[in-house]
């Protein structure tokens, strides 16, 4: 370390602006291991942003786009190598390797804490050290779900200000009640050397996405992309807050929440669990096809539900923003996100760029621009053969922004829950919709969800995987125990007030390789049917899965060239379908051994013996 950096370093931790004495601890160990040029304490205003977002566009990481379309956005463009959250580099290192079974990796915390220090140590040298006080929910909440995160970084900080609720505020308010907070080390892994040049994205080859759930801490190394960098979403509020909720009797979950009014104003909130890029933030943003239904958004990606009072389920939104899948997010099928990002504010990560200036991604438009810079700065013409949008490009813009966000979004208390949506990518198989037969039914359906992989994580696109409640990468402990978890849950809430539990699928195929469903806005036609079911007026068939709608149960009203017989098509449950289903569900099965919840094993043979498998 050279004096003058280690004057700065000392500098910054002696001013360190808190009374928090943990956490002015933490700083001062962070900055010592890494050793940064200085330490700088983020404060969330408006002109620390405008500062943040110029130095960026100076260091070539932001592109500021025309501001006239977009106003007060930027477009940042990935290393090539950086472009999706990495499962194969991500640990749960419990004590105990048990404890975090099968779907995690594992390696001994403090083996793992030695590596660690050795990939930190110094690995800020030459740049600024960004602490950022952040909550998940709101900050009136009983109790606020406090973290800070310290990167190094600048595009995480201006990311995780659209995120999470971060800066003075929240540091006061912590400090106030010397409240514990989840410490979230982030660094991209390059450190600089006196006078060497930075690069526009500057991240490590190798990556480490470390979270320690007893400490309830998340180390991260080596990658600036956001599940794997805006430490507040994936690794705290789903990965260390499985963990916690665990143990506090509460479920963190990867969920949508929608609030759907009928035309006799009868309101329902729907949560909905869908794997990584399958469309959670689009039906999260649905704007209905069907007469008098109105929608309102509470949450696309992150749901935490704790039972209420009267032993209902209660969700919220611990999320500040969207960060959402670009391609596909267009006017004709997402036109309520449309019009959030069209507000500004954003950061765009690996979309195109038009030449005037603004962005564009596969599915924005139904026209194809002539030309474009596509996303790794190259020439791009509609002949070119190749996406001009990396398919796994986000926006990255604030939730208020929504036109149709619900009131009680900003609730402490969360809305009720009176629906459960289980849904997954599925050519095959799986009908448009299912009713559970009954809650242990559903719990069932969500713990053998299934999909095709998609581009938000690195790896082969389109392979089937299970993917219980489209939580397999975000379990922070033992799939066995989180579902004897919901098990548990299951018993406490009220038999009255248990939500009604649905499959879905929006991406069955016919045999011409179609989609057997239009989707999007006209998913509201089966919130519609899920609604009358909840009310006790739609008619289904019973199936061995399921009950499924009968084809004139789905109003398609105003839909052209799509009948009752296309309906049957969608919802059709196939003998030898399900057959191969029912092996993949042993197989699946077969990997928890004894940590499969009784009611669980029970509902698959009741499976089988009405399939007559
Ligand atoms: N065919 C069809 N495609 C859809 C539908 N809903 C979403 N998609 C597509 O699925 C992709 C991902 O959708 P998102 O809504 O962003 O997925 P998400 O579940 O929020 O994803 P994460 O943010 O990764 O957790 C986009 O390309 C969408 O266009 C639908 O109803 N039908
Ligand atoms: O974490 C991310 O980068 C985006 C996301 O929502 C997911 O992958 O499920
Ligand atoms: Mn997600």
């Amino acid at each position: 370390m050279s004096e003058s950096s280690t004057k700065q370093v000392d500098d910054a931790r002696t001013t360190a602006p808190t009374s928090h004495a943990a956490l002015s601890a933490w700083v001062a160990e962070v900055a010592e291991m890494t050793n940064p040029a200085e330490v700088y304490w983020v404060d969330g205003s408006q002109e620390e942003n405008d500062r943040l977002t110029a130095e960026l566009v100076q260091t070539g990481t932001f592109r500021r786009l025309n501001d006239e379309r977009f106003p007060n956005s930027f477009a940042a463009f990935s290393d090539p190598a950086d472009v999706a959250r990495v499962e194969e580099r991500t640990f749960i290192c419990s004590q105990e390797e048990r404890d975090s079974g099968f779907t995690n990796n594992w390696m001994d915390p403090e083996q793992m804490k030695g590596i660690l220090t050795e990939r930190f140590t110094g690995s800020m040298a030459g740049r600024t050290m960004y602490v950022i006080p952040f909550v998940m929910g709101p900050l009136d909440a009983e109790e606020p779900q406090y973290g800070v995160e310290i990167t190094d970084s600048a595009y995480v900080v201006v990311s995780m200000r659209i995120m999470a609720r971060i800066g003075t505020d929240v540091l006061r308010k912590m400090e106030a009640e010397n409240a514990f907070f989840v410490p979230a080390l982030h660094s991209v892994g390059a450190p600089l050397a006196p006078g060497q040049d930075d690069v526009a994205w500057p991240c490590n080859p190798e990556k480490w996405i470390v979270h320690f759930p007893e400490e309830r801490s998340i180390w991260s190394f080596g990658s600036g992309y956001g599940g794997n960098a805006l430490l507040g979403k994936k690794c705290y509020a789903l990965r260390i807050a499985s963990v916690i909720a665990r143990d506090e009797g509460w479920l963190a979950e990867h969920m949508l929440i929608l609030r759907l009014t009928s035309p006799e104003g009868r309101s329902y909130n729907i949560a909905g669990a869908f794997p990584s890029a399958c469309g959670k933030t689009n039906l999260a943003l649905l704007d209905p096809t069907i007469d008098g239904w109105k929608a309102e958004t509470l949450g696309d990606d992150i749901n935490w539900m704790r039972i209420g009072k009267d032993g209902e389920l209660r969700g919220v939104n611990p999320e500040y923003g969207l960060f959402g899948v670009a391609p596909g997010t267009g006017w004709s099928t997402n036109p309520n996100a449309m019009r959030a990002i069209a507000k500004g504010n954003s950061v765009f990560t690996n979309v195109a760029l038009t030449d005037d200036g603004g962005v564009w991604w596969e599915g924005m438009t139904d026209e194809v621009p002539e030309h474009l810079t596509d996303w790794q700065g190259n020439d791009w013409t509609p002949e070119s053969g190749r996406p001009a949008a990396h398919p796994n490009s986000r926006f990255c813009t604030p939730i208020s922004q929504i036109d149709m966000l619900s009131d009680e979004y900003y609730s402490p208390d969360g809305v009720e829950i009176h629906a459960i949506l289980f849904g997954g990518r599925r050519k095959t198989t799986i009908p448009l919709v299912t009713e559970a037969r009954s809650w242990a039914n559903g719990v069932f359906m969500g713990s053998t969800l299934s999909s095709e992989t998609t581009a938000a994580a690195s790896g082969a696109v389109g392979v089937v995987r299970r993917d219980p409640m489209a939580m397999l990468p975000f379990i922070g402990y033992n799939a066995g125990d989180y579902l004897n978890h919901w098990d548990k849950i299951s018993g406490l809430l009220s038999a009255e007030r248990r939500p009604k539990i649905f499959l879905v699928n929006w991406f069955r195929r016919t045999q011409d390789g179609g989609f057997a469903w239009p989707g999007f806005g006209d998913n509201s036609r089966v919130l519609k049917w899920v609604v009358e079911r909840i009310e006790g007026t739609a008619d289904a068939n019973e199936t061995p899965i399921g009950f499924v709608p009968t084809g004139d149960s789905i109003d398609l009203t105003g839909l052209a060239d799509y009948n009752a017989a296309d309906v049957e098509a969608a919802v059709n449950v196939d003998k030898d379908e399900w057959a191969a289903e029912i092996d993949g569900i042993e197989q699946w099965y077969a990997n928890f051994g004894e940590a499969l919840p009784a009611s669980l094993r029970a509902e698959l043979d009741g499976l089988k013996e009405r399939l007559g498998a």
